[in-house]
């Protein structure tokens, strides 16, 4: 049932978060000798504006099918990994959360590029103009037929810096606030602590490691039409500090905590409510468990 809330779970989240993820994409990617959008705010105008609301939902189908695996890949590893570490203790959540992000980065990279690549395509275009690529999973097809598995996995190391660390953040802060806030079986305001649990937590996770995040996109945009700016990671971080300073390191920062909270709320609040109404169906009412596997989002009802 973990992987079906997930699923579902993750579904929600890309639905709310999608327009605030390409924003984001624009502003770390666009040249700053010639800037298309000042900011979060002007960037989502100039899109709705010249690309009408749906040049914000450009890139969704590779997330929206992606996420189905992520999140059931994610709540799974890491409900079987922290099983296998023994304790529920802070260190064994970041652990386990480090190991999920690991794992569900082999779907990540790819789908990311894909998702990076349909973004940035018809940038600021007013009419739509012919497209290298037709949808998402055309996008990873040119790519793994110009540059084989290694095209298809461009961004993969700095996918792993930022998943492993990001990940682990996730859960031992989620495990955190869920055990301060008091989140107990029964407790009337469980779901609205959840979802705050769950929005601060997205938070704090994406600024654990949003330096390597801005360095990822750079890196999964370039290339494309076999135009390629960076040689390496170190290239990369050599030429965007050299041309626009540390500062470079928070590009699309807004967009993407603005998008943090209400994914990873709606995300933490829907797993928890699949799992309620499973549970309530499948094996009514339960007592308050106290593995981290049953400390997930999940509601037990009083007995
Ligand atoms: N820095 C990270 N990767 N944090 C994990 C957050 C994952 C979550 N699915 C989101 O997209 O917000």
């Amino acid at each position: 049932m973990d992987f079906v809330a997930g699923c579902i779970g993750g579904a929600a989240g890309v639905f709310v978060g999608h327009p605030f993820d390409t924003v984001k994409v624009r502003l770390q990617v666009q040249s700053i000798d010639s800037p298309l959008y000042r900011g979060t705010f002007h960037c989502f105008k100039t899109i709705i504006r010249r690309e009408s609301v749906f040049g914000l939902y450009k890139g969704i189908g590779s997330p929206m099918m992606g996420l189905t695996f992520i999140n059931a890949i994610v709540f799974g590893v890491q409900g079987n990994a922290l099983r296998m570490l023994g304790h529920d203790t802070p260190a064994n959540q970041f652990i386990a959360g480090a190991a999920a992000g690991g794992i569900q980065s082999i779907i990540c990279c790819p789908m990311e590029l894909a998702k990076t690549r349909m973004q940035m395509q018809g940038t600021g275009e007013i009419k739509a103009s012919p497209r290298l690529y037709k949808n998402s999973f055309d996008c990873l097809v040119r790519i793994y037929k110009h540059s084989g598995v290694t095209g298809v996995n461009r961004g993969m190391v700095t996918t792993l810096i930022r998943e492993i660390p990001g990940f682990g953040v996730y859960f031992l802060v989620y495990d955190v606030l869920t055990r301060s806030l008091g989140c107990e079986p029964g407790d009337r305001f469980m779901i609205p602590k959840l979802l705050f649990a769950g929005g601060i937590t997205g938070i704090v996770s994406w600024l654990s490691t949003y330096p390597a995040d801005v360095i990822k996109s750079r890196l999964q945009a370039d290339g494309i039409g076999g135009v390629y700016q960076y040689s390496s990671i170190a290239d990369c971080v050599r030429q965007s500090v050299r041309k626009e300073g540390y500062g470079v390191f928070t590009r699309g920062l807004t967009s993407t905590l603005l998008r943090a909270f209400p994914v990873n709320a709606a995300t933490f609040a829907t797993v928890t409510l699949v799992l309620m109404y499973a549970r309530g169906v499948e094996e009514g009412p339960k007592e308050c468990k106290t593995t981290q596997a049953d400390h997930h989002p999940q509601i037990q009802q009083q007995t």
